[in-house]
C-alpha cells in the first residue's frame, strides 16, 4: 500500500533546492538577487540573518494581496525583505524599516536604490521598541495605521513588539512574525538542541502559547523559512 513520507521527508534540505529552483530563483528580482550575494560576501555565514528567496517572495505576495500601502518592518539586516516589501508595495506605499544597525542597510541601498523603490522606504536607525512606543504614543496626532508588520528582530522582545503592534496595525491588518520555527528546535526535547539555541528557543516556545491563546488576532504557522506566524488582528 503507498504510504505519505514523513513531515521530515517532506521538509527536506532536497525539497528545498526543488523549490528554489524550479519557483524562486527564476522569479528572484535582479536586484534582489544583488543584494542577496552582496550579502554573503561582507557577512560570510551571517548573512543567513536575511529571510531566505522563497520567504521574500511570499511577504510580497502577501502585501500585493492585501493592497497594502503602508507597513512596518522591524529587523531590516541588508534589506532582503525590506526590498522585497518595497518592490510589492504600489509607487504611493511605503515601508518604514526599523533597525539598530545602519551599516548593513547601506550594504543593501545601492540595490534599493538601482531597483528605484528607495522613494518607498523610510529607514530608522534605532531600538525598534522605542520607535513603535513613540508611535503609539503621538497616535491621536500622526493618524497612520498599517496594513501589516513584519517582524525580524530580536526574539526576546516579540510579546512587546506584539502589543505595541496591535495598537499599530488596523483591524483586518497583518503581523507576521518570523523564525518562529527556529529551525524545527520548537518540536524538539530541550536536551536535542544546541546550547547556544536554547536561550532563543525557550522565548520562541513563550511567544508561540501566547500568540496562539490571544482571542485578538486570527492565526496561520507557515512553514516558510525557519517558520512565519501570520496574525490577523481581529479587533
Ligand atoms: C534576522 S536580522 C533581519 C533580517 C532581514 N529581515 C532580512 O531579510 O535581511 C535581525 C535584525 O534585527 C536587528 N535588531 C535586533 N534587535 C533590534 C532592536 N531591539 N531594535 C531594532 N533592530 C534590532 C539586528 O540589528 C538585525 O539587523
Amino acid at each position: 500500500m503507498f504510504r505519505l513520507p514523513s513531515k521530515g521527508v517532506l521538509q527536506s534540505e532536497a525539497l528545498k533546492k526543488y523549490i528554489y529552483e524550479t519557483t524562486s530563483y527564476p522569479r528572484e528580482h535582479k536586484e534582489l538577487k544583488n543584494l542577496r550575494e552582496a550579502t554573503v560576501n561582507k557577512y560570510g555565514n551571517k548573512s543567513e540573518m536575511s529571510v531566505p528567496v522563497d520567504e521574500g517572495q511570499f511577504l510580497s505576495m502577501l502585501v500585493k494581496i492585501m493592497n497594502a500601502k503602508r507597513t512596518l518592518e522591524i529587523g531590516v539586516f541588508t534589506g532582503y525583505s525590506l526590498l522585497s516589501t518595497a518592490l510589492a508595495l504600489p509607487h504611493d506605499g511605503q515601508v518604514t524599516g526599523i533597525d539598530i544597525d545602519r551599516e548593513a542597510y547601506e550594504v543593501g541601498l545601492p540595490f534599493i536604490q538601482q531597483a528605484g523603490v528607495e522613494h518607498k522606504i523610510n529607514f530608522i536607525q534605532s531600538n525598534a521598541i522605542s520607535v513603535l512606543t513613540e508611535m503609539v504614543n503621538n497616535q491621536d496626532r500622526d493618524r497612520v495605521e498599517y496594513d501589516m508588520a513584519f517582524v525580524d528582530a530580536d526574539k526576546f522582545n516579540y510579546k512587546q513588539y506584539h502589543e505595541l503592534l496591535l495598537k499599530l496595525v488596523k483591524v483586518g491588518g497583518t503581523i507576521a512574525y518570523d523564525n518562529t520555527l527556529w529551525f524545527g528546535f520548537v518540536a524538539q526535547e530541550e536536551e536535542a538542541v544546541p546550547e547556544h539555541l536554547r536561550e532563543t528557543r525557550k522565548a520562541i516556545l513563550e511567544i508561540n502559547e501566547y500568540l496562539a491563546c490571544d482571542p485578538r488576532i486570527d492565526i496561520s504557522q507557515v512553514s516558510i523559512g525557519d517558520g512565519v506566524t501570520l496574525c490577523r488582528r481581529l479587533y
